[in-house]
């Protein structure tokens, strides 16, 4: 298994620092990178604004759980500490993987809640499908179709919306 998206959010500390800490950390896997854009917090309002983007990433070394381990290794990086009391709180840095693909292009469905793929709520998350069709305009989310259809629902699209994308905030791919 060797292509994955990952979604990248950080609302503590210097969170453009901490975007540029995880694109650095996965090195020259990382394939494509979305523009940042700021944006209102999801699912616990009481929080700082995110900063959110999403990568592209090939690793032919990296089966779907390898993704799962980078990714919890770039947030404790950034310093994250779990508050076990607030499911969706703020964070210095947030690593989620969104789906991954393997070899043969098929994608990797897993309902294990250790890893489960695509990402359970993605298909309800503005702050990742819109940076993601940045970079892949056909994007399809295994299971929920065309991304783009997804964000043209009305929930979705308002809250695509909210989000102020940030040019002046860049993020390079290729380690
Ligand atoms: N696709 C996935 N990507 C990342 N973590 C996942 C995935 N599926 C299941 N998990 C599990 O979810 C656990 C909690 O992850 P985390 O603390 O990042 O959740 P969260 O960011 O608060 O919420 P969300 O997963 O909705 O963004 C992780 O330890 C991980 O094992
Ligand atoms: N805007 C935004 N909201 C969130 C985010 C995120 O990355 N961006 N991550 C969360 C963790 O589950 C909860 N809410």
């Amino acid at each position: 298994m060797t292509r994955a998206v990952l979604s990248i959010g950080a609302n503590l500390g210097d969170r453009y620092a901490h975007l540029k800490g995880a694109v650095e950390g996965l090195g020259e896997s990382v394939v494509l990178v979305s523009g940042v854009y700021e944006t209102p917090p999801w699912g616990d309002t009481a929080q700082p604004a995110y900063l959110n983007a999403v990568l592209l990433a090939v690793d032919p070394a990296a089966d779907a759980r390898a993704w799962l381990e980078k990714a919890r290794n770039l947030e404790a990086g950034a310093g994250r500490v779990r508050d076990p009391g607030r499911r969706f709180g703020p964070r210095t840095l947030d690593v989620d993987v969104i789906a991954v693909w393997a070899d043969d292009g098929d994608p990797v469905i897993s309902d294990d809640p250790e890893l489960t793929l695509p990402h359970p709520r993605v298909h309800e998350r503005a702050f990742v499908l819109k940076p993601w069709l940045d970079i892949q305009p056909y994007a399809q989310l295994p299971g929920h179709g065309w991304v783009t259809d997804l964000l043209n629902l009305p929930a979705l699209a308002a809250d695509a919306n909210a989000m102020t994308p940030r040019p002046d905030l860049t993020l390079e791919s290729g380690g």
